[in-house]
C-alpha cells in the first residue's frame, strides 16, 4: 500500500512526456493533400514529387480502373502516405486542405467504354456549409480545401484558333463520341467557378495539353504510348487518317511542376499548361507540334528505324491542330516546360522497354 507522502508525489507529479511520435516530423505535416487519380500516370509522378517535401503527407484515391498499385509501390507503408481503393462517383469524408483532383479515364478508348458514368465523374458538388462534395469527396469541418481541377486542351474542341490561349471558348461538338470527356470537363469547369463565386471556395483549374512520359499505361490507346510499345514489339506504328492533325506533347516532370506551381500561387486559372515549343533557339529551329506522321518518324528514328509506318482508320471528331498559348502560365506562374521530346522519348522508353521485357540491342 502507497504511504501519504507517495501519494502526495504522485499528485503533485508533471503529467508523463507526450510520446515522442507527437513531435516527429512524420506527426506535424504542415499540408494534408489529397490526389484522386494518384495512382494513374500524372498523378503517381505528383505524388512523387509531393512527398519529397517532409512536410506534406499525401492520401491517394483511386479505383485503379486505368491506374496501377505498382506506379505507387515506393510509397506504401510509407507514414506520410496512405492509399485508398474507392471510386469518387461515390461520397468520401476525408478531412484535408488541398485536393488535387486527377481521377478520371483521360484515354479515349478508356472514356468512350462507360460515356455515361464517366461524364459523371467530372462534375463536383460541394455544400459549402459542411463541407460535402456529392459524389465526389470531402469533409472538411473548418476549412474547406482548396482544389485543383485537371482540365483539359480537349475543352477547345476542333479549335479554329491556333494556338489556343484561355480566352478562346472552343469549338466542341456537344452530341458527339468524344463529348463525354471534353463536355464533361466543361461542366467540371463551370461547377468550380460557380462554387467559387458562390461559396468561395478556394480554386484551381489547370488545362492540361497532352502530356507523356514513363508510367503511361502501355495499352492506353494514346498516340506516344501507342507508338512506343509498337515500336518495341515490331509492329507497325498505327497514324490515324490523315496524320496531318497536330499536338504538343510536355513531359511529365514539367506537367507535375506547372501543377504545383498552379496549386501554390495566387491564381485561380484556367492556366494551359503544355509544352508550344518556343523555348528552342532559332539556331536549333524545333517546334513542340507535331504532326502525327512527324511523331511517328521521330519514334521510329529513336527507336527502331526497321518499323513499318502505316495509316488507319480515325475516330469521329478527333481535332486537326493543338498547340497550347502559355503566355499566362509564364507571366503568372513564373513556368514553362524544359524537356524537348527528342529528348522526353528515350526516358519513356526505357521505363517501356522495362515493362515489355525488351532489353536495348
Ligand atoms: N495525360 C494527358 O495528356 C492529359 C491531358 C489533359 C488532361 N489530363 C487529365 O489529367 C488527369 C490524369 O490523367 P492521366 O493521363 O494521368 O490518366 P490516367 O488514366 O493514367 O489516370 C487517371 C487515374 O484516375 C483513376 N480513376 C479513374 N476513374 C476513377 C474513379 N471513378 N474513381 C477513382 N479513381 C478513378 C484511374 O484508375 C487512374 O489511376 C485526368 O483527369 C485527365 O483528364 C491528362
Ligand atoms: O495509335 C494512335 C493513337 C492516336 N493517334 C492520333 O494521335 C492524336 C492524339 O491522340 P491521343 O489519343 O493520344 O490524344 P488526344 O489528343 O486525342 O486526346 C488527349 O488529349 C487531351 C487529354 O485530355 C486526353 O487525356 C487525351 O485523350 C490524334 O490525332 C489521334 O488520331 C494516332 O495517330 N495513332
Amino acid at each position: 500500500m502507497a504511504s501519504n507522502g507517495e501519494k502526495q508525489s504522485a499528485a503533485t507529479k508533471a503529467p508523463p512526456a507526450p510520446s515522442p511520435l507527437r513531435t516527429s516530423k512524420f506527426c506535424q505535416p504542415n499540408m494534408r493533400i489529397l490526389i484522386t487519380g494518384g495512382a494513374g500516370f500524372i498523378g503517381s509522378h505528383l505524388v512523387d514529387r509531393l512527398m519529397e517535401n517532409e512536410k506534406n503527407e499525401v492520401i491517394v484515391v483511386d479505383n485503379y480502373f486505368t491506374g496501377s498499385k505498382d506506379n505507387l509501390r515506393k510509397w506504401i507503408s510509407h507514414p506520410r502516405f496512405e492509399l485508398i481503393r474507392h471510386d469518387v462517383t461515390e461520397p468520401l469524408l476525408v478531412e484535408v486542405d488541398q485536393i488535387y483532383h486527377l481521377a478520371c479515364p483521360a484515354s479515349p478508348i478508356f472514356y468512350k467504354h462507360n460515356p455515361v458514368k464517366f461524364l459523371c465523374i467530372r462534375f463536383f458538388k460541394f455544400e459549402s456549409g459542411n463541407g460535402y462534395i456529392d459524389g465526389q469527396i470531402i469533409e472538411a469541418q473548418n476549412a474547406l480545401p482548396m482544389i485543383l481541377l485537371t482540365s483539359t486542351s480537349e475543352v477547345y474542341g476542333d479549335p479554329l484558333i491556333h494556338p489556343q490561349p484561355e480566352t478562346y471558348w472552343g469549338n466542341v461538338n456537344p452530341i458527339g463520341v468524344r463529348s463525354c470527356y471534353d463536355e464533361g470537363k466543361r461542366v467540371a469547369e463551370t461547377l468550380m467557378f460557380d462554387y467559387h463565386r458562390q461559396h468561395g471556395i478556394e480554386i484551381r483549374v489547370a488545362r492540361i495539353f497532352n502530356t507523356y512520359g514513363p508510367r503511361m499505361n502501355i495499352d492506353d490507346g494514346r498516340v506516344v504510348s501507342n507508338f512506343i510499345a509498337q515500336a518495341l514489339r515490331d509492329e507497325p506504328l498505327t497514324v490515324q487518317a490523315p496524320g496531318t492533325q497536330t499536338r504538343s506533347f510536355c513531359y511529365v516532370s514539367d506537367m507535375v511542376d506547372g501543377l504545383i506551381r498552379l496549386m501554390e500561387g495566387e491564381h485561380t486559372g484556367p492556366i494551359n499548361l503544355g509544352n508550344p515549343g518556343e523555348f528552342v533557339e532559332p539556331s536549333t529551329p524545333q517546334t513542340g507540334e507535331f504532326t502525327m506522321l512527324e511523331l511517328a518518324e521521330t519514334v521510329k528514328e529513336l527507336i527502331n528505324p526497321d518499323v513499318k509506318i502505316v495509316t488507319v482508320e480515325n475516330t469521329p471528331d478527333d481535332p486537326r491542330q493543338r498547340k497550347p498559348d502559355i503566355t499566362k502560365a509564364k507571366e503568372l506562374l513564373g513556368w514553362e516546360p524544359k524537356i524537348k521530346l527528342r529528348e522526353g522519348l528515350p526516358l519513356m522508353e526505357e521505363d517501356f522497354r522495362l515493362r515489355l521485357g525488351v532489353p536495348k540491342k
